[in-house]
């Protein structure tokens, strides 16, 4: 087993004490017992527990062959999803990928460069994507488990027909690759009747536990990274942070420590880093915990900074501002290149104190600079430290934060694998944009947006 992702909660020591712990870790352990007993709520959508070492290998291997396929016959791959069918190998693509061009940092082997779309409602968005592939080869991955989410199911209209004036029907059966519901769907039925490649998302898995399915697998493989490499990572997270005893388990104490500040009023988390590759990560992650515990009134706000950027400006906020937040900083201990700065005999910048000095101990010294002011600021501080950003790593730390959002849910007391937040805005938007079984809901909001329009100028003179 490699050397695993470190997790230290040693800042927090003005905030918790061994009490707290203690109180919690009886819980902790109830948790554990319920989530792996299947006993919590949610039950029958723990199948991403065992992801990483269910043998799959035939559905690797076709994951593999398309990902080779697309390699070699498109310079453009199209990703239509959104939330978990979109933010996992996006966040994966961009971890272990280059800023600036399609090659992987690993091995430098150029790939199709990857957009992603039905993410959002712009036309302008789609319309630029559209302009972009003109003269392109391209290939299409349509992700959605359900089916029937609207952005990305419009988006694959719109592509779909591109495709098809493109490549012709045949030309782009052979382009289009569906992943969807194992059975049911209309994205399922579709993939049958018109015979595209199909990848199947088990039934208990649920889209922000996807990314090891593949929803993740396939765009990630196409992107050139080691999909192996990532499964083998979050394996061994899975034996990691499969242990009861709260003292031995990194991935229960980051559950706890959340769980404990919360109790003490810390309404936010901040998760923070220091590497812009993990802008999508902090979005995956953000979709993770919002869905899986913002329910029935309860729930920690997660939001995302990106340092040393947000330290110049919501950095403000973060020494000084109301005291309800927290932050978890996830740091990499050795970067892949580290840039060293140069000798300037004349120290005209008057940087010498900083001559020969590599970037990887600059940021070192920013780190614990800001943690340091952060928690004498009274922001309680937890650090998640990953060895070296690698596939193997990536898998790791997706499997510690899924792991800890679900023990999060059971201490929070709710089920943190539905979302039906979310379900209630989608019905008032089909209602709205008249999708039929919804006339009575239409007919009721409608009659809502005419009254507050006429509410408004009253307001306004109340005031
Ligand atoms: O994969 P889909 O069924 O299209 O779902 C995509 C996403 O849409 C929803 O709105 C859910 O809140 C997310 O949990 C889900 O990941």
């Amino acid at each position: 087993m490699n050397q695993g992702l470190r997790f230290d909660y040693s800042h927090t020591c003005a905030f918790l004490d061994q009490h707290d712990w203690d109180r919690v870790a009886p819980e902790v352990l109830d948790a554990h017992i319920r989530l792996h007993q299947g006993t919590g709520p949610g039950s029958d959508s723990r199948g991403w527990l065992d992801l990483p070492v269910q043998d799959k290998k035939s559905e690797r291997k076709q994951i593999k062959e398309a990902a080779e396929k697309i390699r070699s016959t498109s310079d453009v791959l199209v990703v239509i999803g959104i939330g978990g069918s979109y933010l996992g190998a996006k966040a994966a693509l961009d971890m272990l990928g280059h800023h600036f061009t399609n090659l992987l940092s690993a091995d430098k082997r150029g790939g199709p460069e990857i957009y992603f779309v039905g993410n959002n409602v712009s036309s302008v968005y789609i319309a630029q994507l559209l302009e972009l592939l003109a003269g392109k080869d391209v290939s299409l991955n349509v992700i959605s488990k359900s089916g029937a989410t609207l952005e990305p199911a419009i988006a694959f209209r719109v592509f779909r027909d591109w495709m098809e004036k493109k490549y012709g029907s045949e030309g782009a059966r052979s382009r289009i690759y569906v992943t969807t519901d194992r059975k049911q769907g209309v994205l399922r039925r579709l993939a049958e009747r018109e015979g595209y490649e199909s990848f199947a998302i088990p039934d208990d898995v649920g889209g922000r536990y996807s990314i090891f399915t593949p929803v993740g697998l396939l765009p990630i493989a196409v992107g050139g990274s080691n999909i192996d490499e990532i499964l083998s990572g979050a394996a061994d997270g899975k034996v990691r942070f499969e242990t009861p005893k709260l003292v031995d388990n990194p991935c229960y104490q980051y559950a706890a420590a959340r769980h404990l500040l919360h109790q003490k009023g810390k309404l936010i988390e901040v998760l923070v880093s220091y590497e812009p590759r993990f802008r999508f990560f902090a979005e995956w992650w953000k979709q993770l915990f919002a869905e899986s515990e913002g329910k029935r009134g309860k729930g920690i706000f997660p939001v995302a900074a990106e340092y040393s950027t947000d330290l110049h400006s919501i950095g403000q906020y973060l020494q000084d501002g109301k005291r309800h937040l927290f932050e978890t900083v996830l740091t990499v201990r050795k970067s892949e290149v580290d840039v060293t700065i140069s000798v300037d005999p004349h120290n005209l910048d008057g940087l010498q104190y900083l001559d020969g000095k590599g970037m990887d101990e600059i940021r070192a010294r920013v780190v614990e600079g800001a943690l340091l002011a952060h928690t004498d600021g009274g922001v309680p501080n937890l650090v998640v430290e990953i060895p070296r950003l690698t596939a193997y790593h990536f898998g790791e730390l997706v499997y510690f934060f899924e792991k800890a959002c679900a023990i999060s849910g059971y201490l929070l007391g709710v089920n943190p694998f539905d979302q039906p937040g979310v379900d209630a805005y989608k019905m008032n938007m089909f209602a709205l944009l008249g999708r039929p079984g919804f006339e009575k809901l239409k007919a009721e909001l409608e009659a809502r947006i005419r009254g507050n329009h006429k509410i408004l100028p009253d307001c306004k003179r109340n005031i």
